[in-house]
């Protein structure tokens, strides 16, 4: 075990170098792989609600939607067909998350980062070319590999290359990255929207190889962490990159700190069997339920069908795609607010704040919308009613961006010591690709049954997870990440599960 040595406050220890412009520059461009994923958040939504697209691919949709243009306005967009080409990308990404668990173990992070981005440009240039449903569904698959093997990548190369000081803010550069997608997905398809022989479509989809080749050649660029390289057994490579990236010549406690981990990582020989023992349940349990958390907020209903959310409560074509506009704007600059805090005010502040304001936004929403909508979905909004739904859903929006949507890939990366971190990011992607592709499937179809009350129902897990965070997450911030045992070994209710071996690099406790 290193030897002793300062205890900061939060639990960890300060070690020798600093924030050097390279580490910068390298953690910038890996979380460009957060642009793929977003793209396609954003992409979809936009893409579906194109005459051209539906007429050509999916008929049926078309005509029913034309047909049924009065029903109920809960019901209006319910269809299983046109959500499965949502959320099929992200089936795909669940199953490739676990190929890339073993990729980014055996291989290193850089190389499943550079295979994500591969994979990803092929599909992207198969769905720009797409002449048949078949052609479009392989896309939408192989898309959804990559955004796997990103996932699973880009959070944990962000969390070893960052100095613990800074590691919050350079890891939320992966889900500033994904707001910028969506945002970027939003503008392009308010112009494409707008050609009008109807390939706008065709634009919007194949523009998707641009963060594809931004991912490619960053991370054919990029070196690999210490972690990673120690981790495969070059130790003297990995010292010289521990000292490239912090700047500094001494770093001998925190490379001892990795060999420490390196060492308790080799003793393991099934991450995944190990994952489940005993000492390692808090790391499973957070791994697995905040991701789940995340999505159960309920935020992708918002970024996938925004506009038809807006269309529905009476917005026109145009002024529904400016407003999804206007809510990628807000996802993007409070995505900022949470860079600047989380290693300031820490993770838990932030958590707790963001839920109170969600839960408060969802049920005023929910409230405004019985009163104009009723339970049967008849009935309309006045233009000011409509703006003032706008502001809630940008006050929720913007609670999400500086709470759950960074958090939910800062917290998971930072906890896990590494002989259970690639599983555990594993873990994480996975859970998280399987809600969202479950609130992408089934969304219009619940909303169309809860009606307004859907909105309560994610309000109501938004008040469960408030909870679980007030008493069962602790602070992480400025915690070295291979001593992240000395905060579960401090925690009231998690402590018992973390035997004294697992403590690593810290002799003198602070509390
Ligand atoms: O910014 C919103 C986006 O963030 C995510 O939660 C990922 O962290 C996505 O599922 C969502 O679309």
């Amino acid at each position: 075990m290193a030897g002793g040595g300062f205890v900061a406050q939060s639990g960890g220890r300060n070690y020798e170098g600093g924030v050097t412009t390279f580490v910068i520059i390298t953690c910038l461009v890996a979380a460009m792989g957060g642009l793929i994923f977003g793209y396609d958040i954003g992409i979809s939504g936009g893409v579906t609600s194109m005459d051209s697209f539906l007429k050509k691919f999916f008929p049926s949709v078309y005509n029913k939607e034309k047909e049924e243009r009065h029903d109920n306005m809960y019901c209006k967009f319910d269809s299983h067909l046109l959500q499965l080409f949502t959320s099929s990308l992200y089936l795909a990404a669940l199953v490739a998350s676990f190929f890339s668990s073993t990729v980014t173990r055996l291989f290193g992070r850089k190389i499943s980062m550079l295979c994500g981005g591969l994979v990803f440009l092929v599909g992207a240039i198969i769905n720009g070319a797409a002449e048949n449903v078949a052609m479009l569904i392989i896309g939408r698959l192989l898309l959804g590999v990559g955004v796997g093997f990103a996932n699973q990548s880009v959070p944990i190369y962000l969390s070893e290359m960052a100095p613990a000081k800074i590691r919050g803010a350079l890891n939320i550069g992966f889900q500033m990255a994904i707001t910028i997608g969506i945002l970027a997905a939003n503008l392009i398809n308010y112009g494409t929207s707008k050609i009008e022989d109807g390939y706008g479509w065709r634009i919007s989809l194949a523009l998707a190889a641009v963060p594809a080749v931004m991912i490619v050649v960053g991370s054919f660029f990029l070196p690999d962490t210490p972690n990673s390289i120690l981790e495969r057994g070059y130790p003297e490579k990995a010292k010289k990159m521990l000292q490239k990236i912090r700047g500094a010549d001494n770093v001998e406690a925190e490379f001892q700190d990795l060999v420490d981990a390196s060492e308790a990582a080799k003793k393991v020989e099934h991450p995944w069997k190990n994952i489940l023992q005993p000492r390692y349940r808090p790391q499973l349990v957070i791994c697995a339920l905040i991701p789940f958390f995340q999505q159960i907020t309920g935020i992708n209903v918002i970024m996938f069908y925004a506009p038809v959310l807006f269309k529905t409560l009476g917005f026109g074509d145009d002024a529904s795609l400016m407003s999804a506009v206007i809510t990628g704007m807000v996802n993007v600059v409070c995505t900022a607010v949470s860079i600047y805090s989380a290693d300031r005010f820490g993770r838990r502040i932030l958590f707790l704040e963001g839920g109170i304001q969600m839960i408060i936004s969802q049920i005023l929403v929910a409230v405004m919308i019985a009163i104009n909508f009723g339970t049967n979905g008849v009935g309309e909004m006045s233009g000011s009613t409509a703006n003032f739904v706008l502001f809630l859903i940008c006050a929720y929006v913007a609670a999400f961006a500086w709470s759950w949507g960074p958090l939910g890939w800062l917290v998971p990366s930072e906890i896990c010591p590494l002989e259970i971190r690639s599983a555990g990011q594993a873990i994480n992607v996975s859970v998280n690709m399987f809600f969202t592709f479950f609130i992408g499937q089934f969304f219009l179809t619940m909303l169309c049954h809860l009606k307004f009350g859907l909105f309560l129902f994610f309000a109501g897990f938004v008040v469960i997870m408030t909870i679980f965070i007030y008493f069962f997450l602790p602070e992480t911030k400025n915690v070295p990440i291979e001593e992240m045992n000395t905060v579960w070994k401090a925690h009231w209710f998690w402590s018992k599960y973390i035997p004294d071996d697992a403590v690593i690099g810290v002799e003198t406790h602070t509390a």
